[in-house]
């Protein structure tokens, strides 16, 4: 039966709203992008597996729509180009996906997007590192520990959990609710 895992996901949510620390640091990574964006630059989002969907996704909210018709923000995933990926992968090691994508993309001021439930793939911190040196401010999406990521980040989003499927339900909760304030602070009524 599926109720133990829908009172595990409900007693994270709940973990989440009570932990104002947190939500003042999701108020800081949307501050962030709002800053990026208005000021020209982008938003980059990487993860492996699940995450990947999720920095995709998240990507897509931001450069597609959201709410609002309103016009296209630069926000990428940086795993959608296959032949990139596949010839990184292939060449240099799938450590390097990432980081050489960062450092290709990357300018100072843009905002890059870890999302990592453990906070220990390699690929992800090599991003992180060569995020760091490009200028970038870094965002980690992770699980409550942070792990080696939550001391390499500007701004660490951790989910309080330890289970991997809860804590990316609780990336694309908060990651939601980011895109649909920056949308809302660049693009709604005053
Ligand atoms: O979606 C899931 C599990 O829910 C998996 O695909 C999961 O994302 C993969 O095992 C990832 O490689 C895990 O990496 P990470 O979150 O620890 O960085
Ligand atoms: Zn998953």
């Amino acid at each position: 039966m599926p109720h133990d895992r829908i009172r595990a996901a409900i007693a994270v949510k709940h973990a989440i709203l009570a932990d104002t620390a947190l939500l003042s640091r999701l108020e800081q990574a949307t501050a962030a992008c709002v800053t990026t964006f208005r000021a020209g630059g982008k938003a980059l989002f990487c993860g492996n597996g699940g995450s990947a969907a999720d920095a995709q996704h998240l990507a897509a909210e931001l450069s597609g729509r959201f709410y609002l018709d309103r016009p296209p923000l630069f926000a990428e995933a940086m795993h959608v180009n296959t032949s990139f990926l596949t010839a990184v992968a292939n060449d240099y090691g799938y450590d390097h996906a990432f980081s050489r994508l960062t450092t290709g993309m990357a300018r100072p001021g843009d905002v890059l997007f870890l999302l990592s439930t453990s906070g220990n793939s390699r690929n992800i911190l090599a991003a992180a590192v060569a995020g760091k040196k490009a200028g970038c401010t870094l965002v980690a999406m992770t699980g409550a520990s942070g792990g080696e990521l939550g001391h390499l980040v500007d701004i660490l989003i951790n989910i309080p959990s330890s289970d991997t499927p809860r804590i990316q339900e609780g990336h694309m909760l908060l990651g939601h609710i980011l895109c649909e304030d920056v949308e809302q602070r660049l693009f709604g009524t005053p």
